[in-house]
């Protein structure tokens, strides 16, 4: 059999890795990573010990716990080039092309970055994890004329960021939500920008390159981008029955609804929406303002009796991180950091057992005699 007739459109269904480090088990209905259930461990664990799951393979003790946050603080400074390239951009660029040219700008500043062993390149995920949150902040800031802000090393890695990014403190209940947010946003298998990563990290180029390639693929509103297009949709309708009419026309347009269907999860809800979804009736009754909550159920319901599509992650994300005061064009970098870890992961384990991704085409053009 050639190999033009195993052709499957966007790889659907294709098995294009082995891997250690997670994976959506969609009979079991459970999203597993490194063997735990992602969604037990956003309802006990916090972003740091994920992170030191996914790079250093076990959930850590207290003391392990303290020193990644403490190993991630070290790491906050980001060079004050950086920053003046991002300085440079137009006014109008979106946060995700600051913080592409930004973690792209970083690969100069690293005296390793031939070294991909893993050694190396768990530090250098560190690394990344440590600036991260800084580039989205201030990439952000520098680009509306706002001069930059510096990390508050006494919050914790999820306050701080949470602090960079609204220039306010966050309540508790404000920085267990965005902490969950996190970690549910941190891996979750193959999606196409893992697979981006992955693609690029297999010709053994750095983990800088990997994950600015990763960024362009987040943003596309097919993916990542999608967080910021559903909470652009919920405040254009204003009201539950203005929502129904303008997912009822959009259906009838047979546009997309953002926020809804997902490659894996086509028949039921993505589990990681219902926490988000949870975490929006927290926020909606400690505001004693439940519009969002209700425009968003009145959404489900139309798309799974039109369409039979359920709301993934990115379908609650959206009005959570609106009711905790987040500007919209951060949503995307924040999904982006997040899953910084999760990408690192599978960069890194790309370079231990590597095989050049290079595969081939079902050709329909025409041929000359
Ligand atoms: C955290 C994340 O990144 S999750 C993904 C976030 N992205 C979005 O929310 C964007 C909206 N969703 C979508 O466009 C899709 O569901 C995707 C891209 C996520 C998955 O798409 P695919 O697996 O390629 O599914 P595909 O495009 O083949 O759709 C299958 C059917 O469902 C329909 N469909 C899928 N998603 C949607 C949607 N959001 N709105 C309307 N119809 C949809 C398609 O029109 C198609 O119907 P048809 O067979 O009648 O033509
Ligand atoms: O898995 C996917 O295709 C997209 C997604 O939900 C994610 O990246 O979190």
């Amino acid at each position: 059999m050639g190999a033009e007739e195993r052709f499957f459109p966007g790889l659907d269904g294709v098995v294009a890795a082995e891997t250690r480090i997670s994976f959506l088990d969609t009979v079991q209905g459970e999203i597993v990573i490194k063997g735990y259930d992602l969604i037990e461990l956003s309802k006990t664990r916090s972003y740091v010990e994920i992170v030191h799951l996914l790079l250093d393979e076990a959930l850590p003790n207290a003391d392990q716990k303290a020193e990644v946050e403490s190993k991630l603080k070290q790491e906050y400074d980001l060079p004050a080039e950086v920053l003046n390239i991002i300085k440079l951009l137009p006014e109008h660029t979106h946060p995700m092309d600051g913080l592409r040219t930004g973690l792209s700008a970083l690969s100069g500043y690293d005296s390793q970055l031939d070294d991909c062993t893993r050694a190396v390149n768990v530090n250098r995920a560190y690394k990344l994890l440590g600036k991260v949150p800084g580039i989205v902040a201030n990439s952000y800031r520098i680009i509306n004329k706002h001069e930059p802000i510096s990390p508050l090393q006494e919050l914790s890695y999820s306050a701080n960021f949470f602090y960079m990014i609204t220039g306010k403190q966050p309540t508790a209940l404000e920085e267990s939500i965005f902490d969950r947010s996190l970690v549910l946003y941190s891996e979750h298998e193959m999606p196409n920008s893992t697979f981006t990563a992955r693609v690029i990290a297999s010709t053994l180029s750095d983990l800088y390159g990997a994950l600015t390639g990763a960024v362009a693929s987040l943003k596309g509103s097919l993916h990542g981008g999608a967080n910021e297009a559903v909470m652009h949709m919920l405040l254009e309708a204003g009201s539950v029955s203005k929502f129904e009419e303008l997912l009822e026309s959009k259906l009838r347009n047979k546009d997309r609804i953002m926020g809804f269907g997902h490659r894996v999860y086509m028949k039921k809800m993505d589990p990681r929406a219902l926490l988000m979804k949870e975490a929006l009736q927290h926020l909606c009754d400690a505001k004693g303002d439940d519009l969002l909550y209700r425009m968003c159920e009145a959404g489900e319901k139309i798309m799974e009796r039109e369409k039979g599509i359920y709301p993934n992650l990115d379908y609650y994300a959206a009005p959570v991180y609106w009711m905790l005061g987040i500007p919209i064009p951060l949503y995307t970098p924040i999904f982006f950091s997040a899953r910084t870890v999760g990408l690192c992961a599978h960069v890194i384990e790309q370079h231990n057992h590597n095989r050049l991704f290079r595969p081939r085409v079902h050709y329909i053009g025409m041929r000359r005699a």
